[in-house]
């Protein structure tokens, strides 16, 4: 079963589709976008070696003149200097305006490969083929990308909307256990923030942690659902001057976190996990979501089997002066997402540091 979902902003729409096998239908798919001869596929080791002969194969089939080059795995890469080696790849292979630069990978390699798009040449086409579940689901989508400065997460970035986003679920089957649960956290965050039926499909799921085996149509459902909630947000604020910051629900935690351990103890979508249980527990304390609700959600993240604790050792005073280097700081102020209900969030920058605080003990490990 295969599905497409748009997202719809002007002058920079594009199609999502969602499709078993259609790794295949690669250069097929980028054929009718009038996109030119040169491309420079962008993966990691692990993942050009499950897919990247494939991904080549169809692109050289429909036409196109191919390169590729492999970035180092992992977070720590994040930086400027893989983005520089990008640069060096794309010189020496003389990429034109009309080139594409194509990201087959997490949203490691999609976030760099989107903003080595965004600012070669001032800017040329990218897809996004992403094959982690979390890159399905969030990071393919949207426009944001971007590198980590070493004080802060993704504090170097453009928003720059990809050609066209191509999943096929069948190469999660490779994806290792720990990275399809990380990848869950953003998938229950859209069941909170905006779908409350994804949630309740969610609940009714046994085996949240092993969906891309279980022949079913949940991942189907999963992947077409988060994604169509991405796009109606996005769709109706590009560049997050309001309703879109409602898609770093847990992320103000998250990322202080994530920073703060070096990306060594926590991938994303558990950093991620932790900051939405925390700003679950915020919004409990400030009375703005019910008790009943947050068990809700915190079951669901156990069951997913994401971490729900805050890593041992961690300065509970250090997280808090990292929330200054959000994005989401307005005048100084750090702007907290916090449920009102499943399915609807409201974003307010009047949560006191020492309720802040007394959750962050609660939830210390
Ligand atoms: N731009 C956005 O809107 C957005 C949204 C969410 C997250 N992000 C960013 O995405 C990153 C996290 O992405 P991630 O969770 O995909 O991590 P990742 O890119 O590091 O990928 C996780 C691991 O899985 C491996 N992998 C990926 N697909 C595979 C497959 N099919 N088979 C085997 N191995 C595979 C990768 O090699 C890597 O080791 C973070 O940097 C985060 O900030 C960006
Ligand atoms: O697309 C968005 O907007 C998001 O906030 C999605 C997040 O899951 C993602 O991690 C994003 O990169 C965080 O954005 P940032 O602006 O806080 O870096
Ligand atoms: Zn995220």
């Amino acid at each position: 079963m295969s599905s497409v979902i748009k997202v719809d902003i002007p002058e920079n729409s594009y199609e999502i589709t969602v499709a078993p096998g259609s790794l295949d239908q690669l250069g097929e798919q980028m054929t009718g976008l009038k996109l030119g001869k040169k491309v420079l596929l962008v993966s990691n080791p692990m993942i050009f070696k499950h897919y990247g002969e494939r991904a080549i194969a169809s692109l050289k089939n429909a036409g196109f003149d191919v390169v590729h080059y492999n970035l180092p795995p992992g977070e720590r890469y994040k930086t400027l200097n893989s983005i520089q080696k990008i640069y060096d790849v794309a010189l020496e292979h003389r990429l034109e305006r009309s080139s594409t630069m194509v990201a087959l990978g997490g949203g490691v390699v999609g976030d760099m490969t989107g903003f080595a798009a965004a600012t070669w040449l001032r800017g040329i086409n990218v897809v996004q083929v992403p094959t982690s579940l979390l890159a399905m689901v969030d990071s393919s989508v949207g426009g944001k990308t971007g590198v980590n400065h070493p004080q802060g997460k993704n504090l170097i970035g453009a928003f720059h909307q990809p050609s066209l986003v191509l999943i096929d679920p069948e190469v999660l089957k490779t994806l290792p256990a720990a990275e399809f649960r990380a990848g869950m956290a953003e998938v229950i965050k859209y069941g909170v923030i905006w779908d409350a039926e994804l949630f309740t499909q969610l609940e009714a799921s046994k085996h949240l942690d092993q969906l891309r085996y279980v022949k079913s149509d949940l991942i189907n459902y999963i992947l077409t659902h988060s994604c169509q909630a991405k796009a109606d947000v996005v769709s109706q604020d590009e560049k997050e001057s309001g309703l879109r910051a409602i898609l770093n629900y847990g992320h103000t935690i998250g990322h202080a976190v994530e920073s703060l351990t070096n990306y060594r103890l926590l991938k994303h979508g558990e950093a991620v996990g932790i900051g939405m249980i925390a700003a679950g527990e915020i919004a409990v304390k400030l009375g703005l979501w019910q008790k009943a609700d947050i068990e809700r959600q915190n079951a669901l993240m156990k069951k997913a089997g994401l971490p729900t604790k805050l890593p041992a050792g961690l300065d509970i005073a250090a997280i808090i002066d990292a929330l200054q280097l959000d994005k989401k700081v307005k005048s100084g102020k750090v702007q907290f997402v916090l449920p009102t209900q499943i399915g609807a969030v409201k974003v307010t920058d009047e949560v006191p540091t020492d309720t802040i605080r007394q959750v962050l003990e609660e939830m210390a490990g």
